[in-house]
């Protein structure tokens, strides 16, 4: 597997970097952006933070707006943003062309229904085939890995954390959609990659993985109470009930006014990391 270099600049005394390359997992060109810290060199491994994005991203919107170098610097974390969907010739999107289906929406599983399940394996890729290429060609130390993600990234990161125990040693969302079986958003989604059987749908729901005995030592969710997608979509109430169901301590952080943009997420990013460099330091 080659991996192209599309850009690297200095910043915060590490390096940010966007690369690119042949995905065997969605069968397209995959882009994501990494930044090392400064902490990296001779032989260091240090801990790797995946942030998945939320509908309508790329690897740019955190990797632009989401000031996180600053901590990563400070706290010795890789920090990597991989692509949300695949893109590129032959990739199907929604038929309508709207912005919470198909490209830009992968959801964060493997499709098996078609003409989706040949390229949308975003599961496969996050959980299999880029942590490969992070530890081939970053200094990673891929016992120690966290995973955080916005809106249907914070689904994301929830739903391969519980799927996957011990995989991650935190797990963190901003704005996570909470439930997609319970909401416009992943009815559609989980619909369309994965056929009517909702039997299926609940090994991808944060909330019906706990509900059916997944766990997490801990989970940190922040939620701006200004958020438009809030009542509709997001239900973090759902996620509260069955984590105090399943006594998993959860600190979830109404913020006062705040919305669903960039602008909460940066506010509210260096306290995920620190809370991450906690869980991934000490193990
Ligand atoms: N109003 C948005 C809805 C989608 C949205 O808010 N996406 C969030 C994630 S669910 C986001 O991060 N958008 C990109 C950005 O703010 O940079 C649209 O129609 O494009």
């Amino acid at each position: 597997m080659t991996l192209e270099t599309l850009s690297t600049s200095k910043s915060h005394g590490g390096v940010q970097g966007v690369y690119r390359h042949a995905s065997a997992a969605t069968g397209t060109d995959m882009t994501f952006s990494v930044f090392v810290p400064p902490q990296a060199g001779a032989g260091a491994k240090l801990p790797v933070v995946f942030y998945l994005s939320g509908l309508t991203c790329t690897h740019a919107n955190v990797t632009e707006k989401g000031e996180y170098r600053r901590a990563c610097a400070e706290l010795g974390l890789i920090f990597v943003a991989p692509d949300t969907s695949p893109r590129g010739e032959g990739v199907p999107d929604d038929p309508d062309g709207a912005y919470d289906f198909g490209l830009g929406a992968g959801f964060y599983v493997d499709a098996t229904v078609e003409p989706f399940a040949r390229h949308y394996r975003m599961a496969s890729y996050i959980l299999e085939e880029l942590p490969g290429i992070i530890e081939a060609n970053f200094p990673a130390d891929m016992g120690a890995q966290a995973i955080m993600g916005h809106s249907m990234g914070g689904h994301g990161a929830l739903t391969l954390a519980l799927a996957n125990p011990g995989r991650y040693r935190s797990v963190s969302a901003f704005a996570p959609i909470s439930s997609p079986i319970n909401c416009p958003w992943g009815v559609k989604a989980l619909g369309g990659y994965l056929g009517e059987d909702r039997a299926q749908w609940r090994r991808h729901d944060a909330t019906a993985l706990i509900e059916d005995g997944a766990r997490l030592d801990a989970l940190l969710v922040d939620q701006g109470d200004a958020d438009p997608f809030l009542a509709e979509q997001l239900k973090p109430e759902l996620l509260e009930k069955a984590c105090r169901a399943a006594g998993i301590p959860l600190a979830l952080r109404m913020q006062p006014g705040y919305d669903h943009s960039y602008y909460f997420i940066s506010t509210f990013m260096a306290d995920h990391l620190r809370w991450h460099a906690e869980r991934l330091r000490f193990r």
